[in-house]
């Protein structure tokens, strides 16, 4: 947290200021398991992922406009000045929309909550599926499974499309919403498996510019708003490893760490050895996309 600037709210890793009448958006280096914010930061995880965002930003505006005005802390407002070394690479000064409240969830890939219900109902928010999928699968075409903002801490809950359309009260963006997530997702998941690392879902949020035009917000596609999977591990049929947390899961289910993911204690502080692996990861992932050496 920052203080001296006007905080309006807090994720489990990132921190909304008021800047004017914009925004700022800013990553921590924190990192989230089990449901806990981890003791542990990562290094630049923070830089890594709101540049990674932003190469996202670059590669989507053809589909999709965005909020974002700025992520250059040479371009902030004066007003930020002081805090010029501790935001670099890590903030976007955006324009603040009114947000829709929906989750926009888009699924390539079986697994979590889409799973679980499909092993119940066969359907994913209630959209039948094919029979036969199992965790993992791969989906012929991606589908849209929208979910209802939970408040902070509690699990966003997951709504047919038919819910959300009525629950906004506006078929019309309700539709508008599906198609944008689900053109967006596609692209992004053809440039991801082009490069050996699949997207096996994502999140997204949108917002309205007070002219009414939709557009993308809050971060995209990183490892904290999707699941990226290795793809030369995956396996339909067991849960897929983790390209960026992985090490950490194995570290916190190991005998070394003396933790037990079903009680209710806060995992431990990871071992720098974990920490540093988890950061490379990351780096890795942000090359590997971007083709940019992260520096
Ligand atoms: N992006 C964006 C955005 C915008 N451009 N205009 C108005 N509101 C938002 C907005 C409101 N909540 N969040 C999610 C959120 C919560 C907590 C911390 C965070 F970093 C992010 C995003």
């Amino acid at each position: 947290m920052i203080t001296g600037l006007n905080h309006l709210a807090s994720g489990k890793i990132r921190d909304l200021y008021a800047v004017g009448g914009d925004l700022l958006l800013v990553a921590s280096d924190r990192i989230s398991a089990y449901d806990y914010v981890l003791e542990s930061e990562i290094p630049d995880k923070g830089r890594i992922l709101t540049q990674l965002s932003m190469w996202w930003f670059g590669q989507l505006a053809d589909l999709v406009p965005n909020h974002v005005l700025t992520a250059d802390v040479d371009e902030f407002p004066a007003e930020l000045a002081p805090y010029k070394d501790e935001l670099r690479g890590r903030a976007m000064l955006c324009r603040r929309l009114a947000m829709v409240p929906v989750e926009c969830v888009a699924r390539g890939y079986l697994t979590g909550s889409g799973l679980a219900e499909y092993e119940k109902n066969g359907t994913a928010n209630g959209v039948p599926l094919p029979a036969g999928l199992v965790d993992g699968s791969r989906l012929d075409r991606p589908i849209f499974t929208p979910a209802m903002k939970a408040e902070v801490g509690a699990h966003d809950e997951n709504v047919t499309f038919e819910e959300m359309a009525e629950r906004t009260g506006d078929p019309e963006l309700a539709a508008r919403l599906k198609d944008l997530t689900l053109a967006v997702y596609s692209r992004a998941r053809d440039i991801a498996e082009g490069r050996g690392i699949l997207l096996a879902d994502t999140k997204f949020e949108f917002g309205r510019l007070p002219g009414g035009t939709l557009v993308l917000a809050d971060e995209v596609l990183t490892p904290d708003s999707s699941r990226f999977w290795p793809a030369d591990q995956w396996h339909p049929g067991r849960a897929q490893p983790s390209f960026d947390k992985q090490y950490v899961r194995d570290w916190l289910t190991s005998p070394a760490s003396g933790w037990d993911p079903r009680s209710d204690t806060p995992p431990p502080a990871l071992p720098e050895e974990v920490v540093q692996a988890t950061r490379a990861r990351y780096v890795e992932a942000y090359e590997r996309l971007t083709g940019v050496k992260f520096v």
